[in-house]
């Protein structure tokens, strides 16, 4: 295959290039996308850590960690030109002296990405380091891990570290769940298809539930986690994205800004959550000791590192308002938790039910329409909708039945493999299209309505409420809906990891 021409030669530097994230996300990444001949034959890759590490060790690291994330054997002929690429230096991200040996390893004429897979509180050093070394310029593009600090105002403060050496077109902000090819189905359902087009709005929508289930604990990030909690590491970022796409208004091109632009003036309508309202419109919870897949796993205060008196959340339920005239008086619910029974990611679209039943000598109450968007796994879209039984009846009446139209991604695109979402957000980054990275003022617009609802649980000073590994969260969560004569959607796939 040809590698088409937008592709340019990338010197491409991956700050944190042994942590967590570079090793079983971003290295894996990079070799897909050179197995797919998505690199151009003049891109390096050179990673960026503190320990002494010669070349040698490191590519041999790199090969370790592809074999072991990504779970396959490795295709030898994209290895050696993958390895080739690779090179590394050691440096102290806050010596900023340290920097100058990156000038051996990139050329000031080729286009130069850098990643920051590090702690946010080290983007402002490692800019600093880049401007001390000489080598940025208007061409640099920078990506920034999530979640950007832990509040609005630590946000802006990374933001503007930041924002002294690069403009705003070279900054792109991640957020992997954009780069999800369920999430960016979402914009091609909403805006290919007018059967829903037409439907998506207070007058035919009754409710919206987005839920972002995960089995897994921690895994061994407590340090991390702790001071961030459920609602900073995926609330904040990764599900108030998914609503921002469903709720936003159509935008008049594909293009970065114009999308933006619509997610923002959703999440600047978000009703504000504060000490008025939280004990009504959240839950939050930590997870004891319990079983998943049968297995038995501590709780999250008995997690290797844990801090007995931690009160961080681990489980988030919140019914979020739209003050606009599309979503006036339709909740959206969203749900995410850890060590819940299985890894689900799911958005279900409930329909107003009809206004007067013809069927009730069958259907005493008609069930609702619901468009299901499975996330992951078992990518797909399904509509729950009502059929006549065949058959005849003495009676004359109709007998229905609840059916579904399914469409399942597996099934629909055979063996097309599901790119991560890491492989289409690098590759959207070297080719320059900001679309799937998040602009400044989302995610400060997100870290206010966040903030709100933070300092509301602060104030309280209550711990959150427990509950047992491997259920769906506390039992105040199913009150949230059941209170307004609803519940959470029973997702239907087989329980895996
Ligand atoms: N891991 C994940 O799944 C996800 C992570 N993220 C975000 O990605 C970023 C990275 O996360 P993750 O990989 O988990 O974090 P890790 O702590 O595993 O990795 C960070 C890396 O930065 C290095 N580092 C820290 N300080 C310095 C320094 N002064 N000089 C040189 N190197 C330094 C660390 O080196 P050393 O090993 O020597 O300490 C480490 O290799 C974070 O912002 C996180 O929030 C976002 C989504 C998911
Ligand atoms: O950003 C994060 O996302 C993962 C979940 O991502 P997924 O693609 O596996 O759904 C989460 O486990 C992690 O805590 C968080 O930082």
């Amino acid at each position: 295959m040809v590698v088409e021409k937008k592709y340019e030669p990338i010197d491409f530097v991956l700050f944190g290039t042994l942590g967590d994230l570079a090793r079983r996300k971003l290295l894996p990444s990079l070799y897909q996308l050179d197995k797919a001949n998505l690199l151009h034959a003049g891109t390096t890759i050179t990673g960026v850590a503190r320990q002494t590490l010669s070349n040698t060790k490191f590519v041999k690291t790199v090969r370790e960690n592809i074999v072991k994330f990504l779970g396959e054997e490795i295709c030898e002929d994209t290895w050696k030109r993958f390895a080739k690429r690779l090179d590394f230096a050691m440096i102290n991200m806050v010596n900023h002296e340290d920097y100058k040996k990156l000038c051996e390893h990139v050329d000031s004429q080729r286009l130069m990405v850098c990643y920051f897979a590090t702690p946010p509180s080290l983007f402002g050093d490692i800019c600093k380091g880049m401007d001390a070394a000489g080598i940025i310029d208007e061409t640099v593009r920078v990506v920034l891990e999530k979640p950007i600090g832990h509040d609005f105002k630590s946000s802006e403060v990374i933001n503007d570290q930041v924002a002294e050496f690069f403009k705003e077109r070279q900054i792109y902000r991640i957020d992997h769940y954009l780069g999800k090819e369920t999430v960016l189905n979402l914009i091609a359902l909403r805006f290919a298809n007018s059967i829903f087009a037409t439907n998506w709005d207070h007058n035919c929508i009754d409710h919206v539930q987005i839920s972002v289930s995960e089995s897994v604990g921690i895994e061994g990030r407590w340090g991390y986690f702790d001071s961030a909690g459920q609602m900073r590491d995926m609330v904040q970022n990764h599900l108030l994205q998914i609503l921002s796409l469903i709720a936003m208004e159509p935008p008049t091109t594909l293009d970065a800004d114009s999308i933006r632009d619509e997610k923002l003036k959703v999440l600047k309508a978000l009703r504000t959550i504060d000490a008025s309202n939280v004990a009504q419109k959240t839950v939050r919870g930590q997870y004891g000791l319990g079983f998943v897949a049968g297995k038995e796993v501590p709780g999250y205060l008995e997690e290797p590192d844990a801090i007995e008196t931690s009160k961080t959340e681990t489980f988030v339920a919140i019914k979020a308002e739209i003050d606009n005239w599309r979503w006036s008086g339709v909740p959206f619910y969203l749900r995410t938790g850890k060590r819940l029974p299985a890894k689900v990611s799911e958005i279900v679209i409930y329909f107003k039910r009809q206004p007067h039943n013809l069927f009730s000598d069958s259907f005493a109450s008609l069930p609702a329409n619901k468009l299901v968007i499975r996330l992951q796994p078992e990518e797909g879209v399904e509509v729950t909708v009502m059929n006549k039984v065949p058959g005849l009846t003495s009676s004359g009446s109709m007998d229905l039945q609840k059916s579904k139209l399914d469409l399942s991604f597996s099934e629909e695109f055979g063996d097309r493999r599901i790119a991560d979402a890491y492989e289409k957000l690098l590759l959207e980054v070297m080719i320059g299209n900001q679309a799937l990275f998040v602009r400044r003022d989302e995610v400060e617009q997100a870290w206010k309505w966040v903030d709100s609802i933070m300092t509301a649980w602060n104030k309280t000073n209550e711990p959150p409420e427990p509950y047992q590994a491997g259920t769906w969260g506390p039992v105040s969560s199913i009150a949230l809906l059941a209170r307004e004569e609803r519940n959470w959607y029973e997702s239907k796939i087989k329980r895996k990891k």
